[in-house]
């Protein structure tokens, strides 16, 4: 990765805007690739203990480090209260013992019970970290409650105020708001795409990031967020958002809440259900007059490549008046086999020259920027995944 220089003044800013809330619009004119926000998260929390295992299982050991989450290498450090956790050092053995994996955590995460899903295992999971932050830091606990989201599936929020509550003294209410605000503001930090889990990407961590929780959804993003769990050194668990394309002073800076090769109706169901609102962005503005069945739009989405091949992202509008995105997806798509991340150029030079590379924040692929839809890209061409 290259972290390129960090800018010493905020990029961003943060506003609010009728309808959408809390928003964080560019705070002078940013260029492709620039770094927009570094942040480190307010808690972490597994989403699973390990991808071999029943999801419901509480008692496997992990294939990553209980404390910070980079993949285990070479002689892990069991932790010696639970079954459960494993780290990859002394160093995060001793670190997880004074927060997440203390005597008393390790002891109520090995009592309980089987849970009937991952989802219930991840919220538990959850709680128990917002249990830890409210007694190891109440200032950044309160930062959590002001983050978005207060309703939650009463169901869910009444079986785990059931488990959890005697444990943590959260009442329904509290339990409830803390879900919805996991459900709102968690960013999930993907395992890295290797060959064994092409068909399927599993998330190894959740984490709750206070600035990046302020960025909103637009189904055609100008800034994707970067992690890179397994880098060495301090400040692995940070995330960093990068604009994809030149961003105007004054815009807002929106982030895709998914992978941005989902068809209308599977981004609309997540975002009421998960986000609570619907969606009415220049893409899907268009897109909700497609007819059924025009989702995988393979003939229209060739000719959408070829046609824009070359084109500069700027003439966004101008496009094929049925697919006007189609150079989002030519140029910002990856089209590495079960990717379909999001690719945003490298930081500029110091200099202030573009890199002349783009990233893929999903399987970290490279590609030259002007080599999209052409041989320079692996000469696979460009794919359409709509
Ligand atoms: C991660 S928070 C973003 C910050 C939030 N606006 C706030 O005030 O804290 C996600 C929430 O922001 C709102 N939001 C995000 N994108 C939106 C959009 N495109 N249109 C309307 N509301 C949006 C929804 O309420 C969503 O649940």
């Amino acid at each position: 990765m290259a972290a390129g220089n960090l800018p010493t003044e905020p990029l961003v800013k943060l506003s609010n805007i009728p309808g959408r809330g809390r928003a964080l619009l560019a705070s002078r004119h940013i260029k492709a690739g620039e770094i927009l926000l570094s942040d480190a998260p307010l808690l972490l929390y597994p989403a699973s203990p390990t991808a071999s295992a029943p999801s419901s299982s509480l008692t496997s050991t992990s294939p990553f480090c209980s404390h910070c989450f980079r993949s285990l290498r070479s002689d892990p450090v069991p932790c010696v209260f639970c079954p459960t956790a494993v780290f990859c050092s002394t160093r995060c053995l001793s670190a997880g013992l004074s927060s997440f994996h203390s005597p008393s955590l390790c002891a109520i995460l090995a009592s309980l019970p089987p849970l009937p899903n991952s989802d219930l295992l991840a919220q538990s999971h959850f709680l128990l970290a917002a249990f830890v932050l409210s007694s190891s830091s109440p200032a950044n606990f309160h930062l959590l409650l002001s983050l978005d989201g207060s309703d939650a599936s009463q169901e869910d929020a009444i079986f785990l105020h059931f488990l959890l509550g005697p444990l943590t003294g959260f009442s329904l209410e509290l339990t409830a708001a803390l879900i919805a605000k996991d459900k709102r503001n968690s960013f999930g930090l993907m395992e890295p795409l290797r060959k064994e889990n092409a068909g399927g990407r599993t998330v190894r961590a959740y984490g709750i990031y206070p600035k990046a929780s302020f960025f909103n959804h637009d189904c055609l993003p100008n800034a994707c967020r970067f992690d890179y769990l397994d880098r060495d050194g301090d400040g692995n668990t940070s995330i960093t958002i990068r604009a994809i394309h030149d961003i105007p002073e004054g815009r807002e800076v929106c982030l895709s809440y998914f992978p941005a090769n989902w068809g209308y109706a599977e981004r609309q169901q997540r975002l009421m259900e998960d986000y609570g609102f619907h969606c009415s962005c220049d893409r899907c503005e268009v897109e909700k007059n497609w007819k059924d069945g025009d989702e995988g739009m393979e003939e229209e989405e060739d000719e959408g490549v070829e046609g824009l091949e070359g084109e500069n992202c700027e003439d966004e509008g101008d496009g094929d008046a049925d697919f006007p995105h189609a150079y989002f997806f030519v140029r910002y798509v990856c089209d590495q086999e079960n990717c379909g991340g999001t690719m945003a150029p490298l930081p500029p030079l110091p200099e202030g020259t573009p890199s002349g590379l783009l990233e893929c924040n999903a399987c970290g692929w490279l590609k030259k920027e002007e080599g999209f839809g052409g041989d320079d890209d692996g000469g696979d061409g460009a794919m359409l995944d709509v």
